[in-house]
């Protein structure tokens, strides 16, 4: 077949499928065609798609049901860190299952390896963990499948061929507070992120009615916009979001991590006031920020450096990154470089993380530079 047939094919399915899922208008499904065509690099990833929400809700489930029953049993404390270990484990094993079984030859580059759940130190926890794991998958891993599936996360990445990112739980000390963390995986392609999915068991679906469901899984494809939908909700129907439209900075509101060691909270408080921002910030922990601002709940992300140190990981950014962009804003680190995911497992090229709408994204950069000023 040729290259321009296969396209027209390609884009045939895609038009089918997006009917049924998003329930977007003929014409804009036209134009979504149209942009695909007029770029050279032709973006599908239809099945990719499909599979990583099954990854990520059925991730999500299991963590939900470690904290329930955490909760139930009256053991989860501030300071008991277990709960977190055993859904972390388990969040990775089925994902990496998930992606396994579709995509065997894609290789994972995941924040969790098995050294904690080896030989008789490990045991209880394996066996806490295999256990969970058999709840969400189709058939029946044994201990050693598990760690097998766990370890495939040990891909060092780097910039050329596929590779997937997966951060089981993201924000895990929102995850113990029983706040927010997110179950994030993403996809990248000789180095640049071309699908993003995050789940957000904690997140209200609307923001204006805080008390209203809880659940949101959040996706994008390259090229195709972001969209929202329930997270394990019967219903597949998604709705579009898109970055907020404020002009004016000093109007914005900002989100920043709950931990201070992970952002820098004065710094961050020294450039809303050079910003002329009144508003309090908004503290939420994991890539749940991302979805903030990318459905305008939020209109700017800033993650700062604490030190000159730290290097950020690539599972922690590279599903919200992409899922920013596609909702037509803009993310860079502090010197206003685009995040580059082809370094391997971190972020070695870049310091702290800035997303904003387009239209205040440069004014905010201006600020960022202007009190950080050679401190990293
Ligand atoms: N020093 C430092 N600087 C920047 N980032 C760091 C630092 N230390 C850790 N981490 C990473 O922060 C991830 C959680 O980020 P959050 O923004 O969600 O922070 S928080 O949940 O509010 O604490 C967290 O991800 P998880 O471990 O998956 O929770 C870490 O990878
Ligand atoms: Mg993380």
């Amino acid at each position: 077949m040729s290259g321009k047939l296969q396209i027209i094919k390609s884009l045939g399915v895609f038009s089918q499928a997006c009917a049924k899922r998003l329930e977007v208008p003929y014409c804009s499904r036209q134009l979504i065609a149209s942009r695909l065509l007029s770029t050279s690099h032709i973006v599908y990833l239809e099945k990719e798609r499909a599979v990583a929400i099954e990854a990520v809700e059925r991730a999500s489930r299991v963590c939900k049901a470690v904290f329930k029953q955490l909760v139930n049993e009256e053991t989860l404390t501030k300071k008991d860190k277990s709960p977190v270990t055993v859904a972390d484990f388990s969040a990775q094993a089925v994902v990496n299952s998930v992606l396994e079984k579709h995509f065997p030859n894609d290789p994972i580059v995941g924040e969790e390896d098995s050294k904690d759940l080896q030989g008789e130190d490990g045991r209880v926890l394996r066996e806490r963990v295999v256990e969970l794991v058999n709840t969400a998958v189709d058939k029946p891993m044994s201990a050693e499948d598990v760690l097998c599936a766990i370890d495939r996360g040990q891909y060092e990445g780097g910039s050329s061929g596929r590779h997937w990112t997966l951060d089981p739980i993201d924000g895990t000390k929102g995850f113990l507070r029983g706040e927010q963390f997110a179950v994030c995986l993403a996809l990248i392609v000789d180095g640049q992120v071309r699908l993003g999915v995050v789940g957000c068991p904690n997140l209200p679906f609307d923001m204006s009615k805080p008390e209203g469901d809880k659940g949101v899984l959040a996706v994008a494809v390259q090229g195709q916009g972001a969209f929202q939908r329930k997270l394990n909700a019967d219903s597949e129907l998604e709705q579009r979001i898109m970055v907020s439209n404020v002009e004016d900075a000093c109007n914005a509101s900002f989100c920043e991590s709950v931990e201070a060691g992970h952002s820098n909270h004065s710094d961050n408080a020294k450039i809303a006031e050079l910003l002329g921002i009144s508003k309090q910030s908004v503290r939420m922990d994991s890539q749940c920020k991302y979805i903030a601002v990318a459905r305008g709940d939020a209109d700017i992300y800033l993650r700062l450096p604490v030190d000159s140190k730290y290097v950020e990981k690539i599972w922690d950014h590279a599903a919200g990154n992409i899922i920013i962009h596609e909702a037509g804003g803009h993310v860079t680190d502090i010197n206003g470089e685009p995040l580059d995911f082809s370094k391997g497992r971190t972020l070695s090229a870049n310091k702290g993380v800035i997303a904003a709408n387009s239209n205040i994204f440069e004014t905010v950069l201006a600020a960022v530079q202007t009190t950080l000023a050679n401190k990293y």
